[in-house]
């Protein structure tokens, strides 16, 4: 008897380990690295060297581990998304909101990604980063412009973050944990 309730907390601890994958995507300079080190809880700096290919980081909260593709968003990159896509249980696509000559191409790219077949049902969130910057776009501002109310096929969510000031971080992880499939 002594041993069943230590027993049964080690159980709890393992039955409720949970890991997901995620993959931010998105053009570059948008902060997805950036973001990425805030998830992760690395120390945040202004200087950021551009991805090239891809690297993959670990975020660890409470009993949820969530493993991080960061993709490269310059044009070279683009090509490879689909394939680190595939797997995850969340996208994150990253659109830098005070960089207007910049949307269309963002939603082009967003579109033609969420077109894939092999992507379908993945579920989107995208965040509009860099709202502490003059010019952010509002929320409903960005999901006109990203043209999210054309994405039926799946979950979608949005937010408007600043991985400089840290705005809006814990809703991001509090999206991918609700939404995220057990793929
Ligand atoms: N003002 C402001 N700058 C930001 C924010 N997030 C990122 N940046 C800056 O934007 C620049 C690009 O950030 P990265 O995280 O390297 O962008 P990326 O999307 O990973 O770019 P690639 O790797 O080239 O695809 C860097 O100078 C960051 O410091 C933010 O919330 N506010
Ligand atoms: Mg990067």
């Amino acid at each position: 008897m002594g041993l069943r309730k230590p027993f049964l907390s080690l159980f709890r601890c393992f039955a409720f380990q949970q890991e997901m994958e995620i993959t931010l995507i998105g053009l570059q300079k948008a902060g997805k690295s950036r973001l990425v080190n805030v998830l992760t809880g690395q120390t945040d700096t202004e200087d950021m060297i551009p991805t090239v290919g891809f690297n993959l980081k670990k975020a660890t909260k409470r009993n949820l581990t969530i493993k991080c593709w960061d993709l490269g968003g310059q044009p070279r990159f683009r090509r490879m998304w689909e394939r680190y896509c595939r797997a995850v249980s969340v996208i994150v696509y990253v659109v830098d909101a005070a960089d207007h000559d910049n949307l269309s191409v963002s939603r082009a790219e967003l579109h033609d990604l969420m077109n894939k077949p092999s992507l379908s049902g993945i579920p989107l969130l995208v965040v509009g980063n860099k709202i502490d910057e003059p010019g952010a776009l509002s929320e409903q501002a960005l999901i006109d412009a990203m043209g999210l109310d054309t994405v039926t096929d799946r979950d979608v969510g949005c937010f408007m973050i600043s991985c400089k000031n840290s705005t809006n971080i814990d809703s991001v992880l509090d999206w991918v944990v609700k939404y995220s499939k057990q793929r």
